[in-house]
């Protein structure tokens, strides 16, 4: 079978109505993006990434952002001084979907490429 890497595709609209991964798919899938952690029984994923101060955290956040919108598909974010924690879930399924993981491996892309401050 042919893995195509998720930082590679665009999230599809999900309309709901459809079961949502497999714990089996979901580890599988975890292997591209093995900085997240599998949450709440396989229906959420979870990252945090740690930054010099605040201002840099935002600044992530703010890109975080801007790719939700391009993406159409939308974490939920926390972030302070020094960190940002970005979770990823289908709202409409409440569990996971390919999305999560496709916005999961572009966002360790932006975090990867970010440049940040002066
Ligand atoms: C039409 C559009 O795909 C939906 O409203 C999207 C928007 N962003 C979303 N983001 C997330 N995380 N879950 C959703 O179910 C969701 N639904």
């Amino acid at each position: 079978m042919t893995v195509t890497t998720l930082v590679t595709k665009t999230c599809t609209p999900c309309q709901g109505g459809i079961p949502p991964l497999t714990s089996d798919e979901v580890a599988a899938l975890q292997k591209q993006i093995p900085d997240w952690s599998i949450q709440d029984e396989a229906r959420r994923i979870e990252r945090t990434y740690t930054f010099r101060n605040f201002a840099e955290a935002f600044a992530f956040v703010r890109k975080v952002a801007e790719l939700a919108e391009s993406e159409g598909h939308h974490p939920d974010v926390s972030f302070g001084w020094g960190y940002a924690t970005v979770s990823l879930q289908t709202k409409k399924i409440q569990g996971l979907h390919e999305n999560d993981f496709i916005m999961a491996a572009k966002i360790d892309d932006l975090a990867d490429n970010i440049s940040l401050g002066p």
